[in-house]
């Protein structure tokens, strides 16, 4: 697949979401921070906003779902018009069939790590998935700054992907900027989130397209 961008839209303008999305046609998806305000100590935006972002905007959704219980609710992002639904592993009962529950649904399954959780637990869950998510940032806010020390578990998730020989993707999230997706991508990185270096930048777009070139030239 290459090298994709996920802008955040944690950074946009939450009264305008649509043209937001707008602004930055070259991304390949919009990631949607979905909190609860318990498994972070935040709250956004739940499947309403999904169902009016997905009718206003035909870039595909990738929801990233910072909730308890995503045994309970994550299907329904599905049917809300997400293209890829990824739910934390230490907020879910039963990843395995959460997983095999989005893919039936028709959504790309996505599973997500805090900076403190490690990989190697789930190496067996590996075939069951479609996406790992490792946070960059201990997950609830946007505009922090980026934790080097997740960088050897992106190699050694990398490194698992491929001993395995399988074609999931491995997404960063949190504090990806151009000082930062270099060494991201050189870890193996091929899916970037970046939600305060792309809004805030003047030209929206432009900083995805710098962004993804920035990447591509440094992917191992
Ligand atoms: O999941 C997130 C926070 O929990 C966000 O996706 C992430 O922080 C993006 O924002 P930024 O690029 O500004 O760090
Ligand atoms: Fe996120």
């Amino acid at each position: 697949m290459g090298i994709q961008i996920s802008p955040s839209l944690l950074s946009a303008d939450f009264a305008d979401l649509g043209a937001e999305a707008g602004r930055i046609a070259s991304a390949d998806w919009l990631h949607v921070d979905v909190m609860d305000n318990h498994f972070v100590p935040n709250l956004t935006v739940g499947l309403p906003v999904v169902e009016a972002l997905g009718k206003a905007s035909s870039t595909p959704m990738d929801c990233h779902l910072m909730i308890e219980d995503p045994d309970r609710w994550a299907p329904a992002y599905v049917e809300a018009g997400a293209g890829s639904v990824t739910f934390h592993v230490e907020a879910a009962t039963a990843p395995v069939r959460l997983a095999r529950e989005l893919r039936a649904k028709g959504a790309r399954a996505g599973m997500g790590l805090r900076p403190a959780t490690p990989i190697e637990p789930y190496e067996d869950l590996l075939p069951e998935l479609d996406m790992l998510l490792v946070m960059t940032v201990e997950p609830g806010f946007g505009g922090q700054k980026f934790l080097d020390v997740c960088l050897p578990k992106i190699r050694r998730t990398r490194d698992l992907i491929d001993k395995h020989g399988l074609d999931l993707w491995l997404q960063v999230d949190g504090g990806v900027s151009m000082e930062t997706i270099e060494r991201c991508a050189e870890a193996g990185a091929d899916m970037f989130v970046a939600g305060s270096a792309v809004f805030g930048a003047d030209d929206p777009d432009a900083m995805v397209r710098q962004l993804r070139a920035t990447a591509e030239a440094a992917a191992r």
